[in-house]
């Protein structure tokens, strides 16, 4: 009984071992991890189907001009009913990519979430290794170097999670994504970029009246990411009666990108506390628990199960536990 109980335990713990290497995955230190070339795209087939890659990933106003093919839906998914006011934003913004990455053979990529996992974790040096570090709202570089690294490629945001002094907390040729969840999104960054009147109403958060950036590294995120990544790996509905909206998180939408951006996709602070560790912190840099997100049209359960499944396959490798 004692060796068969044994050998249950070997097994059992074997078969742990193999799911958490798979799960978990560790850089070697000060080198650069190899990197195939359209790697991440084989991928992205197995992931979201077979679709026309000819999205931009950021809009253009050459697409907004003469309106060829208009959106078939609205903000967050498309741009339908917003083109006027669009418009007017891309006139002042641009959606380039920079030549520094533009040029690069085979994109690194790493994805920061803001997960409480990366307390701790030294993994700055690791992380600022990467050819596209990809952060999200506000998340803070400033005093977590040493966890979180403090080079930013990109920042994905949107008014009311857009950090009050992004000059901290970026670098002066970080891009500024803004992801539209509504109208007035777009008209916060036109206020903000021609000085026009600023308008209070609408945010369910204040977002800053005055900000402090180049409008040369503002670009705006094509709704198509957020589309397929409700659609393809949440399987939401594009269209929602009900008063909650469900929407994928800016993290599991940044992954999205990433996979179609690089070749390369490494993640790092993904992953949420159980349900039952209520007291448990959610960020890397503040006291807030699950609680907060009581009404915010995230499914983090469903969510966890899509980074699995692309970790399974190997879409992307975890730097930090899952
Ligand atoms: C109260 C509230 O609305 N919180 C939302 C906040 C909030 O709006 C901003 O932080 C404001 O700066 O934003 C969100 O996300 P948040 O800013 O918390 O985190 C960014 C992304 O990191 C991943 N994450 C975060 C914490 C954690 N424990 N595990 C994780 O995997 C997620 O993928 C997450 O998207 C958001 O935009 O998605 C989702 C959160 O629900
Ligand atoms: C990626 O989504 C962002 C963030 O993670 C979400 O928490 C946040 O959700 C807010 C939601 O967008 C707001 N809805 C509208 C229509 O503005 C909601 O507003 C209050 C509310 C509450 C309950 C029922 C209806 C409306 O507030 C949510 C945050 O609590 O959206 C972010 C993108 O904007």
């Amino acid at each position: 009984m004692l060796a068969l109980f044994l050998a249950v335990m070997v097994w059992y713990s074997i078969s742990r071992e193999d799911r958490y290497i798979e799960l978990f995955y560790f850089p070697v230190p000060g080198k650069k991890e190899p990197c195939l070339q359209g790697e991440a795209e084989k991928m992205v087939s197995k992931l979201f189907g077979n679709y026309s890659r000819e999205q931009p990933f950021f809009l253009q106003l050459k697409d907004y001009f003469w309106v060829k093919t208009p959106s078939l839906y609205e903000l967050p998914y498309g741009t339908k009913g917003s083109e006027d006011l669009l418009l007017r934003v891309l006139a002042i913004t641009s959606y380039s990519i920079p030549e520094s990455i533009q040029s690069l053979k085979c994109r690194r990529c790493v994805v920061v979430g803001n997960g409480h996992r990366l307390r701790n974790s030294s993994l700055g040096e690791t992380i600022n290794k990467y050819d596209v570090v990809i952060r999200l709202n506000s998340a803070p570089v400033a005093g977590y170097e040493q966890d979180v690294g403090s080079k930013t490629t990109m920042r994905l945001f949107y008014p009311e999670s857009a950090h009050f002094n992004p000059k901290v907390e970026d670098n002066p040729d970080t891009l500024l994504v803004l992801v539209a969840f509504k109208a007035m999104d777009f008209h916060w960054i036109e206020s903000i970029l021609s000085d026009k009147k600023r308008v209070r109403k609408g945010f369910w958060k204040q977002p800053p009246l005055i900000w402090d950036v180049n409008p040369k590294q503002i670009r705006i995120l094509n709704p198509f990411y957020m589309e397929i990544a409700a659609d393809k790996l949440l399987s939401l509905p594009i269209h929602q009666p009900h008063k909650i909206k469900q929407k994928p998180t800016t993290g599991l939408l940044a992954i999205t990108l990433a996979l179609h951006l690089c070749d390369l996709v490494h993640i790092a602070g993904f992953g949420y506390p159980d349900a039952h560790q209520k007291k448990q912190s959610i960020h890397y840099y503040e006291y807030i628990t699950l609680k907060s997100m009581m009404w915010s049209g995230h499914n983090v359960s469903q969510e966890a199960l899509a980074i699995k499944r692309m970790l399974e396959i190997g879409a992307v490798k975890n730097l930090t536990y899952f």
